[in-house]
């Protein structure tokens, strides 16, 4: 059998919101590991514990507070979300992509996806902000896809087009205002790729995945943006770089510099 959700559970999450606050966004934030704190400077807060919640999947991994926060950032009114669902969790696709579908129901027209990420690319360092221009969904190619199941045409088409996920206008924007700010150099486009975790990669897959275009490597996003993307929402994307994904794949590459040239990895 198919244990997905129906319409009317999205609804029902949407609708007790809405009752709930009196903001109405038109963007929301899917803040990743660390980046909480973006939700902390929402103003004229409204926030709700994922526990209170009617239909609200739970948020098990540390550093992720487990909380909805709507309120007014630089003028616009914004629902972040302190924390996000991931399938290494043991959630199904669509339980961590459910908030995205309640985000399209409270009338949001924008998604921002924050994630932290491995770098696989020479230039692209840890504190490093890449902007996501386009994603390997690897789990999506292997059949784990949160749109699998019956198709609900009230949100989106059953085959839809992903050769535009990330939204070019806003993509440009924030390069211009990573110019504005001086921080440009801190910034650049790449691509990211969904891995389902939670092992970090090995040296062989974090090689493939270099030789494949990957830019970046992480264990969440891809779902959502499809989800979004699925149901019309305009998206935009960060991974904020936290470290080299070959540092996480084998022992030997923790040694400090000093220390590897006497353990090359064999043969990889
Ligand atoms: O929610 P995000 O994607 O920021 O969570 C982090 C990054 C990886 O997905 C996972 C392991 O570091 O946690
Ligand atoms: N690999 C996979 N996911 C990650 C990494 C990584 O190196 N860093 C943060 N999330």
């Amino acid at each position: 059998g198919y244990y997905g959700y129906d319409h009317d559970d999205y609804q029902k999450t949407a609708d007790w919101l809405l009752s709930q606050t009196k903001h109405r966004p038109q963007v929301a934030i899917i803040c990743g590991s660390g980046l909480g704190m973006l939700a902390d400077a929402l103003k004229c807060q409204d926030a709700f514990h994922y526990t209170d919640i009617p239909g609200f999947p739970q948020s098990t991994v540390q550093g992720h507070a487990g909380r909805l926060v709507f309120g007014e950032l630089k003028g616009k009114t914004c629902v972040c979300m302190q924390g996000r669902f991931h399938m290494y969790e043991g959630h199904s696709l669509c339980k961590t992509t459910f908030p995205v579908r309640v985000f399209k129901l409270l009338g949001v027209e924008t998604l921002i996806v924050t994630n932290a990420a491995g770098s696989l690319a020479d230039g692209l360092k840890p504190g490093d902000i890449m902007i996501i221009k386009d994603h390997v969904n690897f789990p999506g190619l292997g059949g784990f896809n949160p749109l699998n199941g019956p198709n609900d045409d009230k949100f989106g088409p059953r085959f839809p087009a992903m050769s535009a996920c990330y939204n070019p206008g806003l993509r440009c924007l924030a390069m211009d205002i990573a110019k504005q700010q001086g921080v440009a150099e801190l910034v650049q486009e790449g691509v990211y790729a969904a891995v389902g975790g939670p092992n970090f990669e090995t040296i062989a897959e974090a090689k493939l995945m270099h030789r494949l275009g990957v830019d970046a490597v992480g264990m969440s996003t891809a779902p959502e943006v499809v989800v979004a993307v699925h149901c019309g929402l305009r998206v935009f994307g960060i991974s904020l770089i936290t470290n080299k994904a070959e540092a996480f794949s084998s022992p030997p590459n923790l040694l400090s510099a000093r220390d590897t040239s006497r353990c090359r990895s064999p043969g990889i």
